[in-house]
């Protein structure tokens, strides 16, 4: 069907098709005579290919994505490790910065504070709201680690969901991309005669509160049965409306809770793997945190949590895990600190601040490092020696997106440990063939997560979302690697399972719902385990 939008900065009217139902047949003598569907996804796939430029990709995708959803999201599903890093990170970081360049139609929901006192209309100009279930909302404030990118955000909401659909067969016509547009602190953007969004600063959080608090509640009236997920909010705002709406509304943040889901589950399987080397027991584990943000303290909060769960007492648990920020470690006696990060903050060091990475290596002498810090190449050489030199199987994580900012490379790490390196980053790299051996780098993603969570999130119809489902979901997916996987030394499972694994996920996430009582889905408590789990292949959409 073909559906109008009328983006709220413009006076133009633009069309919107959407993937709802099975494709039209198109009547005799529209198409050419022996158009194949075979043969056209093989002349699709050619079309990819002859594009030069990531970005080309990305724009042909976004193209066939418009004119032909199914065959758009049957590819993805055939050739998911080559799209993913067209449609989501790496290249989907580029196509936000130059978003209001290559700006072709709408595609999501544009909603600013000057919308304040009417957010309700502005809701309603989505074509199907009827249909709404899953909403990745973000205010483009830190996407990915490229900072304050505006309202050039909305190609990260619009990729999330494309993974939603694919990895999880949620109906594209049930997915809503909303931008928030509170102004843009980047003057690069505010100089920018094409910029596509409000030519101001940021408002204060003050106002920033008042339009939330609207546009939570009118899409809780608009859309009664949607999930909201938060992507790419700053790091204070992110706290800030994770706690304030969480017990209000269905809704969860990606980079808090997603981010924190998909790293402890690698975790989990890399730890088992270097216990299995070194005899280590989990309680000894010493987990360096390079970066103290939202996704930094989400991963470490969602650790501690997982550590408790084994037995540790929260005093224990606590002090297994070490923060450092731009200003080094982070420990109390060094003064006033944001709030996100005086939890974990050291109360057993009142010296001097250490703000080498080697010193702070030496100090805590870690049995894992996670980079999500932006901070491009900040794991030297030198620190990934010192971490191979400290653990018989070092666990690096360079988690920064997009790959340009990833602390360290694949390559250089398995180099600088020979070998011996456990291994995941937030973008993909490539495998390597070491000495003889194949090793495949981790890719410790939230998109492994978000679309079984959402999916068990809407089907049981959550009232809101538990911290319970959020581990749930961690540990369905560190439990599903194949043996195969397992023999491989992967920590991840391949993405190509991405269905099979986001519906084990949602069946998790479903039992937890169920057991933190926030379901309203209650017939779904009298299934047993492979009836629900059929259930919830049922409900994927397939293109
Ligand atoms: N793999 C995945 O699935 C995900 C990856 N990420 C990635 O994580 C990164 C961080 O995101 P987020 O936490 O929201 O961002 P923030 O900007 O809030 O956090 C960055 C953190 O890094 C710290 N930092 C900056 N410079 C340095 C430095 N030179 N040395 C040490 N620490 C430094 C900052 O310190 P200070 O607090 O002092 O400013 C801050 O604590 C991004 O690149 C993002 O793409 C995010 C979500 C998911
Ligand atoms: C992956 C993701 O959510 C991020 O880098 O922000
Ligand atoms: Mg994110």
């Amino acid at each position: 069907m073909t559906i109008v939008l009328t983006p709220y900065w413009s006076n133009g009217v633009q069309k919107l098709k959407m993937a709802a139902g099975p494709p039209p047949k198109p009547a005799h003598g529209l198409t050419p005579p022996t158009l194949d569907e075979q043969v056209h996804a093989v002349r699709c796939m050619k079309q990819f290919h002859s594009k030069d430029k990531d970005i080309e990709k990305y724009i042909y995708l976004s193209m066939l994505k418009e004119q032909d959803p199914h065959m758009f999201y049957r590819l993805c599903l055939q050739h998911m490790s080559e799209f993913t890093p067209i449609i989501y990170t790496p290249t989907v970081g580029q196509a936000c910065q130059e978003y209001s360049h290559n700006y072709r139609r709408p595609e999501g929901l544009f909603v600013s504070h000057k919308d304040k006192g009417k957010i309700a209309s502005v809701l309603r100009s989505w074509p199907k709201f009827d249909e709404a279930r899953i909403s990745v909302v973000t205010d483009g404030s830190r996407i990915l680690g490229l900072g304050d990118l505006g309202i050039n955000g909305m190609p990260i909401s619009i990729g999330k969901l494309s993974l939603y659909i694919a990895g999880a067969g949620i109906r594209p016509e049930s997915t809503i991309p909303i931008t928030l547009d509170f102004g843009t602190n980047t003057q690069k953007y505010l100089d920018d005669p094409l910029y596509l969004g409000l030519r101001h600063k940021r408002v204060a959080t003050e106002e920033m509160t008042e339009v939330m608090d609207e546009f939570m509640y009118e899409m809780s009236v608009a859309f009664p049965k949607l999930l909201v997920q938060f992507e790419d909010f700053s790091t204070d705002h992110a706290f800030l409306y994770l706690e304030r709406y969480r017990n209000q509304y269905p809704v969860f943040n990606d980079d808090i809770q997603g981010t924190g889901a998909v790293v402890l589950s690698g975790f989990i399987n890399a730890a088992r793997l270097s216990s299995a080397a070194s005899g280590r027991p989990l309680n000894t584990h010493r987990i360096l945190f390079f970066g103290a943000g939202s996704a930094g303290v989400g991963v470490a909060m969602q650790l501690m949590s997982f550590f408790t769960l084994e037995g540790m007492s929260e005093q224990e648990a606590r002090e297994r895990i070490w923060l450092v920020d731009s200003q080094g470690l982070v420990y109390s006696a060094r003064g006033k600190l944001a709030e996100h990060k005086d939890y974990f903050a050291r109360r057993d060091y009142a010296g001097p601040p250490i703000t080498d990475l080697l010193d702070i290596l030496e100090y805590v002498k870690p049995t894992a490092l996670m980079g999500l810090s932006t901070m491009s190449g900040a794991f030297t050489r030198a620190a990934i020696e010192t971490m191979a030199a400290l653990n018989p199987l070092p666990i690096i994580f360079p988690l920064s997106n997009p790959v340009k900012l990833s602390e360290c490379t694949f390559e250089d790490a398995v180099k600088y440990t020979n070998g011996k390196v456990l291994f995941a980053s937030g973008s993909p790299f490539p495998e390597i063939n070491y000495q003889g051996r194949m090793l495949y780098p981790g890719q410790g993603n939230n998109m492994y997560i978000f679309p079984g969570l959402g999916l068990g999130s809407i089907l049981a119809r959550c009232s809101s979302v538990s911290d319970s489902m959020v581990e749930a979901s961690s540990l369905g997916l560190a439990n599903s690697l194949t043996q195969e996987e397992e023999e491989a030394g992967l920590l991840y499972p391949q993405i190509e399972r991405i269905r099979e694994i986001s519906a084990g996920i949602s069946m998790q996430v479903i039992r937890a719902a169920q057991a933190a009582n926030v379901d309203r889905h209650v017939e779904l408590r009298s299934m047993s385990d492979p009836e629900l789990l059929a259930f919830v292949n049922s409900k994927m959409w397939n293109p």
